[in-house]
């Protein structure tokens, strides 16, 4: 295809804040903001609640830079889709806002500066994550993947799912099992999040023969995978109680209500899958899931949850033993 094709001409005569809102919008900055709250869940409980504040702030921008610039790459790779989507067509590439050389050098600068910032001020393995974070999603996912396999998302879903490894590593300095269950956690919560939102807008996906799920295989299969991988989200996120130990009753019972919900929305989804309401109202909670799990994570890390807990306990256990029928039980 010819440059031309694939976007409209290079739009001139734009203003420095049309510039920077370009760029920006390059980056698909909403979806950084929950990448970096699995990275903050991840750095919560390697620290086990007391985070330093500084090397917070470091890996959050190292990870969103990161981000930014895997974000960036794929608006490059996949300009010619973009512009005939109706969705994305008014993206800064397939729009003429931005030439793509120009995009280029942006996103090797940012993967630069991620690259610097990490391995100065937290560590080297953080640093390493997160190239590997722009490659799959740029080699495996984009290039590799997203044009010729169902499967695209899911193991191409890996690389959204290095973001808590990032957060890990920066605290640690290495990845423990608790980190690759975090992995494995948004490995498998990808699949109901994306196929819900690949369900609404198939025809799009249709029109430049991406081989979407749900463009393939039809609504009812794409249904009954979202509804399989949510039901395996359940006892993945349990792994983190036991046999792991490094969250307790807190996250338990959060862990719990949030997975019950998703499976029941892919169930309704399953019994009407062409119904769009029910996709969005699914892909919407599945933000809602992530990010009120992983503030389950940093609520039970926290010193105060678990002086809290003890507490409770232990005036539970005293108004027990005061009661002479209910002697004998322990808590
Ligand atoms: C291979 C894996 C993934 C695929 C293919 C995917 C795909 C998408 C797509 C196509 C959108 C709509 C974006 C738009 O219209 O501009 C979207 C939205 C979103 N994604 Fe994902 N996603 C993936 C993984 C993730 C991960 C790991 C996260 C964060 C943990 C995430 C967070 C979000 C959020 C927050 C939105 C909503 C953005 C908004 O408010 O418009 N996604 N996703
Ligand atoms: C550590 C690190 C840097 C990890 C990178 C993680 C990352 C950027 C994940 C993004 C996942 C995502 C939004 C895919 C959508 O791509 P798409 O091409 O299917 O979406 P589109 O159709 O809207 O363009």
């Amino acid at each position: 295809m010819q440059e031309t094709l694939w976007t409209q001409a290079p739009r001139r005569n734009q203003n420095l804040v049309q510039v920077i809102q370009s760029y920006y919008q390059l980056t698909k900055p909403r979806i950084i903001l929950l990448l970096l709250i699995t990275t903050a869940g991840g750095m919560w409980i390697a620290a086990e609640g007391q985070v330093n504040p500084l090397l917070l702030l470091v890996t959050l921008t190292g990870g969103t830079l990161a981000a930014a610039s895997a974000n960036t790459i794929n608006c490059l790779y996949d300009r010619d889709i973009d512009y005939v989507m109706e969705r994305t067509r008014h993206r800064p590439l397939p729009s003429g806002r931005v030439q793509p050389r120009d995009a280029l050098i942006f996103a090797l600068a940012l993967a630069s500066i991620s690259f610097s910032l990490l391995v100065v001020f937290a560590n080297l393995l953080s640093a390493l994550l997160a190239m590997s974070g722009i490659l799959v999603y740029v080699l495996v996912y984009t290039h590799w993947l997203k044009r010729h396999s169902t499967q695209n998302i899911v193991i191409g879903g890996a690389a959204g799912a290095i973001p808590p490894l990032v957060g890990w590593a920066a605290v640690t300095g290495d990845l423990s099992w608790a980190a690759w269950v975090l992995f494995a956690i948004v490995f498998f919560w990808t699949p109901p999040h994306f196929w819900a939102l690949a369900l609404m807008i198939r025809k799009d996906y249709a029109s430049v023969g991406v081989p979407m799920l749900p463009v393939v295989e039809g609504e009812a299969a794409t249904a009954r995978q979202i509804l399989w991988y949510s039901l395996l989200l359940i006892p993945v996120t349990l792994l983190l109680v036991y046999p792991l130990h490094v969250m307790g009753a807190v996250y338990a019972v959060v862990a719990l209500l949030l997975g019950g919900v998703l499976v029941q929305k892919a169930w309704q989804l399953m019994q009407a899958p062409e119904d769009l309401d029910q996709a969005r109202s699914l892909f919407k909670y599945s933000i809602l899931y992530m990010m009120l799990l992983c503030a389950g994570m940093v609520v039970d890390s926290l010193p105060v949850t678990h002086q809290l807990l003890s507490f409770c306990t232990e005036h539970l256990q005293a108004l027990i033993s005061a009661i002479p029928m209910l002697q004998g039980l322990t808590v």
